[in-house]
């Protein structure tokens, strides 16, 4: 059972430190992962140490946390699965030059916008700034990413992100699965990264939600994160009184 972080356990909020979880949610979470046969992971964009921080989910806990777009997890054997992917030496190299280019540019001709530094990408984040403005910022960070040949550039909802990652959601949450032996597979998502994972969950037993509006390739949709937090509940409930009855 696999849920993505930002739009899906977190409501947005303009400072990305600032995106706590629903209340409840992340305990949830934890009484899923109690379950005897239930394997829980929370898989997302950010990485790896802030996806930590932001969840409060321990190292110790049976929850595997995977981050940046599935190049880093707390699961050996995801990492093992996504090694081919790993951020190489001269991605550094070329992350410390775009993430010096990206703050030329915001600091010269763009300071309404934010940066987020993150362990193998920049993101410029224009969440609240008038639409023109944020456009601008957004048309300049994609001029940027031309310059540096294999720099992958994700549209996000009011960021544009940088990436050196050749990860991608879908691989890290199958190879997850594949891990487990899983028989039936849940992802819940609400960005275009998602749809890596949907389309690749496609089996009958499988359960894939978008949250909110947009094309998706998802099986099912819910409103919001409130109503996403209500779905992983009543899945716990469902999981749980599975469980009692044998
Ligand atoms: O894969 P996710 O867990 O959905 O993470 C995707 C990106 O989410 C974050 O940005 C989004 O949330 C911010 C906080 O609410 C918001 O300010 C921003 O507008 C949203 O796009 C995060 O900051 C990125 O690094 C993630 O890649």
């Amino acid at each position: 059972m696999a849920t993505d972080y930002d739009g899906v356990l977190a409501p947005f909020d303009a400072d990305p430190m600032q995106a706590t979880p629903v209340p409840g949610a992340v305990d949830t979470l934890r009484s899923l992962a109690a379950l005897p046969g239930v394997h829980v992971a929370v898989v997302s964009g950010r990485d790896l140490v802030t996806l930590r921080t932001l969840t409060e989910i321990g190292d110790d806990e049976p929850i595997v946390l995977i981050g940046s777009h599935g190049a880093e997890s707390s699961s050996a054997a995801v990492r093992e699965a996504m090694e081919a992917a790993a951020v190489t030496p001269e991605d550094e190299v070329t992350l410390a030059e775009l993430r010096s280019d990206i703050e030329a540019l915001v600091k010269e001709h763009h300071s309404e916008a934010h940066i987020e530094l993150k362990s193998a990408a920049v993101v410029v984040h224009v969440r609240g700034l008038p639409r023109e403005v944020g456009d601008a910022a957004i048309a300049d960070a994609r001029r940027v990413a031309l310059d540096h040949p294999g720099v992958k550039v994700l549209k996000g909802k009011s960021v544009l992100e940088l990436s050196v990652s050749h990860a991608d959601k879908g691989s890290a949450v199958t190879a997850l699965g594949r891990h487990v032996d899983a028989v039936a597979r849940v992802y819940l998502g609400d960005d275009v990264t998602d749809e890596d994972a949907f389309t690749r969950m496609r089996r009958p037993d499988d359960l894939t939600v978008k949250v909110g509006t947009g094309s998706t390739a998802a099986r099912y949709r819910v409103a919001d994160e409130p109503a996403a937090a209500a779905l992983l509940t009543r899945l716990q409930e469902l999981c749980s009184a599975a469980h009692v009855s044998g």
